[in-house]
């Protein structure tokens, strides 16, 4: 069964947990966005997996370096997942993985801003992570002439474990699980909408529809 992934790009700990406290029982991960996380440090990721522990918590870290200290941080702090950026080196990714076992957690590694998505995500997974992002992150979706399909088209032949990230919404989250992604990652689809439950609620249902 294909995972719905909740991502939360607000900016303060309040508000991501009142956002999580709506959704919740739709989703199956919730993750603390890169700025949330910058702008209130790991103490956000402590929060969340208090707040729900039944759910995975997922720290995108989006970590360029020092793999294995910065996944380190965030499994004390209490994440499940956390992400490593494909355009790394093997190296971070590696040491992400050492500190991911260490802790019987897991790595996401992100290949926001790759040349050749799919070549990365099956290159890393060999590396022993847990699943790859095909991701266009939001300054991509901004850019004009962008459209998810080009992630579908590329889960569709990637041939390894993936989530879709990058403009998902109920209008095309049918595709994205079709295409064969484990995960579909919505963060503006839910935060944004006027009534984020709802919205999760109908991601969910056409996630288990498929
Ligand atoms: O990872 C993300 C981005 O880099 C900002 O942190 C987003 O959470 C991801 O792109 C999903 O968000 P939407 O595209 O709004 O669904």
């Amino acid at each position: 069964m294909a995972k719905l992934q909740v991502a939360i790009d607000l900016l303060t700990t309040e508000d991501a947990l009142a956002l999580a406290a709506k959704v919740a029982p739709y989703v199956d991960i919730i993750e603390l966005g890169t700025p949330l996380i910058k702008n209130m440090g790991s103490g956000v990721i402590t929060a969340m997996k208090n707040a729900h522990p039944d759910k995975l918590v997922f720290a995108d870290l989006k970590t360029a370096d020092a793999g294995e200290l910065e996944a380190d941080i965030a499994f004390k702090a209490g994440a499940d997942l956390v992400t490593v950026m494909g355009a790394a080196g093997n190296a971070t990714i590696i040491g992400a993985v050492k500190a991911a076992k260490a802790h019987g957690k897991g790595v996401v590694v992100d290949t926001i801003g790759y040349p050749d998505r799919v070549k990365r995500a099956r290159e890393v997974t060999d590396l022993g992570v847990d699943f790859v992002e095909l991701h266009a992150g939001l300054d991509e979706q901004w850019t004009a002439g962008y459209s998810i399909q080009v992630l579908i088209d590329e889960a569709a032949r990637a041939g390894v474990p993936v989530s879709v990230a990058g403009g998902v919404n109920l209008s095309n989250v049918t595709e994205v699980i079709k295409a064969g992604a484990q995960v579909a990652v919505a963060g503006a689809a839910i935060y944004g909408a006027e009534d984020p439950a709802a919205a999760a609620k109908a991601l969910r249902e056409a996630v288990d529809a498929v």
